[in-house]
């Protein structure tokens, strides 16, 4: 157990809070569902963003990691009472970002945050470059971020603090504000947007896209969709089986053609595989690169089996979706230590593979929401108790 924080400057970093395995779900949510965030150079995963596209079955793996933060913080902090969550999220800084001194609670809108908790998910030096943090008084003056790890503080200004700008890579944190002001409470939010999601669809867990702008990267006159970039970054890109007529096109938005079915291709192969859209066939890409390993052991034993190809089209240049996207920005902002390897990993038996692991992956995750609904409705809260946790880990 770490020593008790100081009055001056109330904090505490503790080591190995939460598990590798974790880190990498979480990152595999992000690359997925993301969009572009709040501040320059930064991507975000909010929970009401994730109930709104029809991802609501992605906040189960946030919840045991949420609840051991609350108890954390009320027992590092001595709270004696109620605390709530005010929000968790997903933020990943890219090249160029940086924050300088600051409290968290320094706006007039920040005023109801009370405790932060900074969870590390991916690592410095090896992931990204840059991005170190440093309290401006006492100790620990400053932080390198280690997957596993958990920065807690007051968000007062006894813990005035900058984070370093990012120089390449990605640097991902999974962040959450506390407050003791029950409006402010991220649970009831969440709970009502997934009210009423579910009276829509009760059984799709297909994810649905947030309007374009979202996922809008923009730089200096330019820019690139950032579910078409973490795509291009696996090796693929869209496509459509169709030969699109140029009427069809010029009437809408190229990028409104990624809320449309599309399928993915490789150089000039596509797969015979329809997406709903840009996102689910991102979500599957983001799943078989995040169980790669697997994957390819899935591979060995089909080979052995002798299971059949898959079933691959020519595609010819009339069939390339023509989005906007500049490469060379999305690699500047996007890449890093990590990415240039990651390019063409998997085979087509792969991914087929993947899009069948996928689907056992995301309707048990989606089932198990549904167990979780009613309680989370009776309740106000967003909380497992010991039963459901244990129904959430049997999958
Ligand atoms: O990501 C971090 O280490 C801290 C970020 C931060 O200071 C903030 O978002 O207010
Ligand atoms: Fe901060």
């Amino acid at each position: 157990m770490a020593a008790a924080p100081s009055m001056e400057n109330p904090r505490r970093l503790l080591h190995g809070f939460f598990s590798f395995e974790l880190c990498k779900e979480l990152e595999f949510i992000h690359r997925s569902s993301g969009t572009v965030g709040y501040r320059p150079s930064v991507f975000s995963t909010t929970l009401p963003h994730l109930a709104a596209t029809n991802c609501g079955h992605f906040i189960l793996p946030f919840l045991p990691l949420r609840d051991r933060l609350k108890d954390a913080v009320e027992e590092t902090f001595g709270c004696e009472f109620e605390l709530f969550v005010e929000f968790t999220g997903l933020i990943s800084w890219c090249k160029g970002a940086s924050i300088g001194w600051h409290s968290d609670d320094n706006k007039p809108y920040l005023r109801q945050r009370d405790f932060a908790a900074v969870c590390y998910l991916n690592n410095h030096e090896k992931d990204f470059r840059g991005g170190l943090f440093h309290f401006k008084d006492g100790e620990p003056s400053s932080v390198a971020p280690i997957a596993g790890d958990v920065l807690i503080y007051t968000a007062d200004e006894r813990n005035i603090h900058c984070v370093d700008e990012v120089i390449d890579g990605e640097r991902l944190t999974l962040t959450l504000w506390f407050t003791r002001d029950c409006s402010h409470d991220e649970d009831a939010k969440v709970i009502n947007i997934l009210s009423q999601r579910i009276q829509y669809e009760p059984d799709s867990f297909l994810p649905l896209p947030a309007s374009s702008t979202m996922y809008w990267f923009q730089k200096d006159g330019s820019g690139f969709d950032v579910r078409h970039a973490r795509v291009s970054f696996l090796g693929y890109d869209f496509s459509s089986t169709k030969e699109k007529s140029r009427a069809d096109n010029s009437l809408c938005d190229p990028l409104e053609l990624l809320d449309g079915r599309l399928y993915l291709a490789r150089g000039d192969e596509v797969l015979v595989k329809e997406f709903l859209n840009s996102l689910h066939a991102l979500q599957v890409l983001q799943f078989c690169y995040w169980r790669a390993s697997e994957l390819a052991k899935g591979r060995e034993e089909g080979h052995r089996q002798g299971s059949a190809r898959p079933a691959i089209l020519k595609r010819t240049s009339n069939l390339k979706l023509s989005l906007p996207h500049d490469d060379k920005l999305a690699v500047e902002v996007l890449g890093g230590p990590s990415c240039n390897c990651i390019k063409l990993q998997f085979k087509w038996e792969d991914l087929v593979l993947g899009i069948a692991k996928w689907e056992e992956y995301v309707s048990q995750l989606h089932r198990n929401m549904l167990v979780c609904i009613p309680s989370w409705l009776s309740n106000h809260t967003l909380s497992l108790d010991n039963h459901i946790v244990e129904f959430v880990h049997a999958t």
